[in-house]
């Protein structure tokens, strides 16, 4: 019977495949013509365009004729790009067609339809069946939400009930069935062992045969402003994330580009990790950045401005340094909602005095004072918001330049610098007035005309860069009005901050901006303070928000992202286990997120069960961590980690070069050392490159993640995962603070099949506590 039902089913694979070939022939085939079309139509457009513009009803009729063979181009072009993304669909179902089945029965009907599911959909000749259907359409979720038994699914059109009678899944490898299963209540257990068995590879796969019940929730969920997913390390957090770009990008398909889609990832090597899931499955990328490069990217120049990896190797590794304990309670401090409140308390002051200006300068000379800005800001009716008033004041500073430019033209440099002049430049001139009918036949001072325009001209020129400063308010001095906020101990503003810890946190912010250093968690209150005086630079094309790793995002942070996008969803995926940043320990999850939106928009879903590692390693690491019981591991199995205690560090290296060795004898496609901070990384990689040829150090500028042996510090490793992990150096002097706990379960859980772990001495307490639960 098996055998029968695979003939069976081989034969249909067998004419899909000759289908999908006839079509790509003919598209093929179309395509090409088209392309020739296009370049004929771009090389001879000017041919077939009939231009005259001797009368009014001439000139109309020369534009339609442009119009019409600019449309013909368009239209062809729009053709083009279809079919080749139609190619580039049937090139992929050529290599595996589809990967489930599911048979339906809707209620009410005696007909059994068979639906099968692959990255797209396919017709058949006839062109009025679906042979596959896109793993996005509604009727697929019935293959990753049910079992056999009763089913529905959602359409646009409301819920469509009925029953399930097969559930199959398929391994098609060049139009051969290679393995087939019928399922019962998870996705094939079978096909999920096999993928997650496999060696890693440099890329994230999408998973679009095997997606998860839950997993299916967070991707096809459209009705939240806010989806918050905490989820277990391993769970398929991104992986999700990216199935769901790529389904929103099918179900509003017209209406939703890639480029309206915002992913913020935790650093520009995970961009490269993640960057061939959605090609892979036949949709352009979203747009990828950094909360760090957003920042840069405001605040450019102005300050030295810190990043997170720098803050953290502090944090992890500065404890010596007398004003640690401040840049602590500094960093929590500044991260919460109630120090928006002293930023938004200090801006309300501002709208009556205390604004910094600064001299609009030319040629070292002062062109307007400061003073005079300042008396103009403050003379405008007070009823107007201060980002308002500072658009007043740019038009009215323009104006001014204006006035200046004029009796700025009669100086000497002018003079000077119409000397140094050009032939072009003079000619320039004589055109200009020529445009202007400025010569006339009885005109005798044209030599003074034609230097009134030179003059002009030299004056405009240098004008220029005054004028966009000034649409750009660089004349307010918001890196000043920041320090400011600190520098009085006695301001209103400041009324709450009576802590303790206030007066040395105040007095350590000062020392850093007078020294032009803003640090991490400066960036976004500087930013918020500067937003809300120059007026907030929102993008409202984005409409799609994910910021992946979110437990390491401050609520002050969140609340600015909500801000800069105030037209966006918000999908905020991650895990409170792993929050390592010194901002995160507020002990309030993500409390402060829900608080974002209503509770009617938000809407949160939990993932426990953990893909990534082996049954032995989940279980191990899930000691290490408070509720870590409730993480359940999928059943895959593998050796136990590995702990071994090595007398001195010249033995750790030793036996670390040799365990590489190992590891990649028996076949492992990526193994990492990691190691906790990168000045500890530098250390090891110094001493175990001789040992291990092709070695790589992975530091924070690091772009691109390939496969191979790495040393890499834990806070880098995050959201990225290795066949093997060695863990440097578990020793208790190293991990000792329960703030690491999280930090050292994040670089365990790194590790897909195997873990092993040294150290010096005494174990971390993390270490002892995973080994005593057993
Ligand atoms: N449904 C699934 N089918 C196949 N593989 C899956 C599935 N879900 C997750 N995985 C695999 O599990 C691994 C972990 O997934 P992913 O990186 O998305 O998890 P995560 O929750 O973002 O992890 P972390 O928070 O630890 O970084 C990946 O190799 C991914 O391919």
């Amino acid at each position: 019977m098996q055998d029968e039902q695979r003939i069976e089913e081989q034969k249909r694979v067998d004419r899909v495949m000759r289908l999908i070939r006839e079509q790509l022939g003919k598209l093929l085939q179309n395509s090409s013509g088209m392309r020739e079309d296009i370049v004929d139509i771009r090389k001879n457009f000017w041919d077939d365009v009939t231009l005259n513009f001797e009368d009014a009803s001439e000139a109309a009729e020369s534009a339609a004729s442009l119009k019409q063979q600019a449309e013909v181009l368009a239209e062809r072009e729009h053709s083009h790009r279809h079919a080749s993304q139609q190619v580039k669909l049937l090139r992929k179902l050529e290599q595996t067609p589809y990967f489930g089945r599911v048979d339906f029965i809707e209620n009410g009907s005696s007909e059994e339809e068979r639906i099968y599911l692959g990255v797209g959909s396919m017709l058949d000749e006839s062109g009025s069946n679906y042979l596959i259907y896109d793993w996005r359409a509604p009727v697929s979720s019935l293959y990753y939400d049910y079992s056999p038994g009763p089913a529905s699914y959602v359409t646009p059109a409301g819920s469509i009930e009925g029953r399930m009678t097969l559930k199959r899944q398929y391994v098609i490898r060049r139009g051969q069935i290679e393995g087939m299963f019928d399922t019962g209540v998870t996705i094939g257990d079978e096909l999920l062992q096999e993928v997650l068995g496999k060696h890693s590879d440099a890329q994230m796969k999408s998973i679009v045969a095997t997606i998860q019940r839950e997993q299916n929730q967070i991707i096809r969920n459209e009705r939240a402003r806010l989806l918050i997913v905490q989820g277990a390390a391993g769970s398929g957090k991104t992986s999700a994330a990216l199935q769901r770009v790529a389904y929103l990008l099918y179900r509003y398909r017209g209406s939703l580009q890639a480029d309206q889609i915002v992913l913020f990832s935790p650093n520009p090597m995970f961009n490269s990790y993640v960057a061939t899931v959605l090609p892979e499955l036949g949709e352009q990328n979203m747009q990828q950045t950094t909360y760090q490069q957003y920042l840069e990217h405001r605040i450019g120049q102005s300050f030295a401005l810190e990043d997170p990896f720098a803050q953290m190797e502090y944090t992890l590794g500065s404890m010596e340094d007398p004003d640690y304990e401040t840049r602590i309670a500094s960093i929590r401090h500044k991260s919460g909602a109630s120090f928006m409140k002293v930023i938004e308390r200090y801006v309300d002051t501002l709208g009556e005095s205390g604004l910094l200006f600064k001299a609009i300068k030319f040629r070292g000379r002062k062109l307007i004072a400061a003073e005079a800005i300042e008396e103009h800001f403050y003379s405008l009716d007070k009823s107007f918001t201060i980002p308002n008033r500072f658009k007043m004041t740019a038009d009215w500073l323009l104006k001014e330049l204006t006035r200046l430019s004029k009796e700025e033209r009669k100086k000497q440099w002018v003079e000077d610098e119409m000397e140094l002049l050009d032939k072009e430049a003079y000619i320039h001139a004589f055109n200009e007035l020529n445009r202007k009918e400025r010569y006339t036949s009885d005109s005798f001072d044209d030599f003074d005309r034609e230097k009134d325009v030179l003059a002009t001209m030299i004056v405009q020129e240098r004008f220029k860069r005054l004028r966009s400063r000034v649409k750009k308010l660089r004349f307010v001095d918001t890196q000043t009005l920041y320090l400011r906020l600190y520098e009085n101990e006695q301001a209103p503003w400041l009324v709450e901050e009576s802590r303790l810890e206030w007066e040395a946190i105040r007095k350590l912010t000062v020392e850093q901006l007078k020294h032009g250093i803003l640090t991490y968690e400066d960036a976004t209150p500087y930013l918020y303070m500067k937003d809300l005086i120059e007026g907030f630079q929102t993008n409202t094309s984005v409409r799609h928000l994910f910021i992946d790793e979110a437990q390491d995002y401050s609520p002050f942070q969140f609340y600015y992202l909500k801000r800069v996008f105030p037209m966006a969803k918000m999908t905020a995926l991650g895990d409170l286990n792993q929050s390592i940043f010194a901002h995160a320990a507020l002990g309030n999850g993500f409390d402060p997120l829900g608080e974002l939106y209503s509770k009617e928009e938000t809407e949160t879903i939990v993932l426990t069960r953990s893909y990534r590692s082996t049954k032995p390693i989940v279980e191990f690491t899930s000691r290490m961590i408070e509720g870590g019981s409730r993480i359940v591991p999928f059943n895959r199995d593998g050796d136990e980690p590995t702990v071994t205690a090595v007398a001195n560090e010249s033995e750790l290296h030793g036996m670390i070069a040799e365990r590489i060795r190992r590891l990649q004898e028996e076949g492992a496609n990526s193994i990492a050392v990691i190691c906790k901070t990168a000045e500890e990384s530098l250390t090891a990689y110094e001493a175990l490159e001789r040992n291990c040829p092709g070695m790589r150090l992975i530091e924070k500028e690091t772009v691109t993640f390939e496969n191979g042996t790495v040393v890499i510090p834990s806070y880098l490793a995050k959201g990225v995962e290795f066949d093997a992990v060695i863990l440097y150096n578990a020793s208790s002097d190293v991990y000792g603070r329960e703030s690491e706990r999280k930090l050292f379960y994040t670089a365990c859980t790194r590790a897909m099949h195997e873990l092993h772990l040294y150290y010096l001495l005494e174990p971390t307490p993390f270490l002892t506590e995973a080994i005593s639960k057993k």
